[in-house]
């Protein structure tokens, strides 16, 4: 099957042939050989399409300001089956308001990993929203209703994910893949045009590293990229961008460790009470 990249490259090889049906070769070769190879044309092809959600396909971004984070509502709009990924505590109201809103059933609250500058929204949804399942992965080592091992896969209505380990910021960090929409959500092991930093729970520079390399980096170059947080007002970003424009992922192992063991980063202000709390998803007797 050809996707839409595949697609936009045949309809200029075809233009291409048109241009030189109506001019001589030397005038097409002269103008459009050294645009095939040019840079602009890839580039085009790469950045423009990015894959479409199917119809029935809801997606939603959501932020919350005081930490920065990220959370987002999927849902299949034929059954109403939905999942919240990463939800903060104190959006927990807004979440639930907007899911009884749009008639959804809140199967399931997911986190990418055991957050430690805010503390989940996990546990108060499944008890706002009852038959809601918390979820996180098995190498996290935080209590949940379903603990994840790599590579199963999360089932709402007709719509898949597929739980992609990406250790290196913490040990159970989850890289969550809807291969049918062409989206991950990448937690913090990958943040636009940056990275989770490496410097306490179980960080690991190396491990952060690989994980990108080999399970981010290796999706279709025109899939979308979600992080968990975002400090500079980026939304998304690309597998395409990423595997250019990342300052740090771009640079030789070796380098980016040294550079990830020398942030000297404050640590978060929550880092006491998020992590205690997120290892029982945020349930606290
Ligand atoms: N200032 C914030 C914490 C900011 C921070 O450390 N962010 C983490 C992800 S949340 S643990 C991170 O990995 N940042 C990477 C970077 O390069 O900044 C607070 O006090 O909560």
């Amino acid at each position: 099957m050809f996707n839409s990249v595949a697609w936009q490259s045949l309809a200029y090889h075809a233009q291409c042939q048109l241009w030189r049906r109506a001019f001589p070769i030397a005038v097409c070769s002269k103008y459009f050989e050294p645009l095939k190879s040019n840079k602009f044309i890839r580039r085009h092809i790469m950045l423009g399409p990015q894959q479409s959600f199917s119809k029935t396909f809801f997606f939603r971004q959501l932020f919350d300001q005081e930490s920065s984070t990220y959370t987002y509502l999927l849902a299949d709009i034929n059954s109403k089956e939905a999942v919240l990924i990463d939800p903060v505590l104190e959006q927990a109201i807004r979440d639930a308001n907007l899911i009884k809103e749009l008639g959804f059933s809140l199967k399931y609250a997911i986190n990418t990993h055991m957050h430690a500058d805010h503390i989940t929204g996990s546990g108060v949804l499944k008890k706002m929203i009852p038959g809601c399942k918390s979820i996180i992965s098995k190498s996290s080592g935080a209590n949940a209703d379903i603990k994840l091992e790599p590579h199963d896969v999360i089932e709402f209505g007709s719509f898949k994910l597929d739980a992609r380990p990406t250790p290196g910021h913490t040990n159970g960090c989850v890289t969550y893949v809807a291969e049918d929409q062409g989206i991950a959500f990448t937690g913090d092991t990958l943040l636009i045009r940056g990275c989770g930093r490496t410097d306490f729970q179980e960080g690991d520079a190396a491990t952060l590293y690989e994980s990108v390399h080999n399970q981010i980096f290796s999706l279709p170059e025109n899939f979308r990229l979600f992080p968990a947080h975002d400090y500079k007002g980026h939304m998304s970003t690309t597998v395409w961008e990423e595997k250019r424009y990342n300052p740090r992922l771009t640079k030789p192992k070796n380098e980016f460790i040294d550079l990830m063991n020398n942030l000297n980063l404050p640590y978060p202000k929550k880092i006491d009470v998020s992590v205690p709390a997120n290892k029982v998803c945020g349930i606290q007797d």
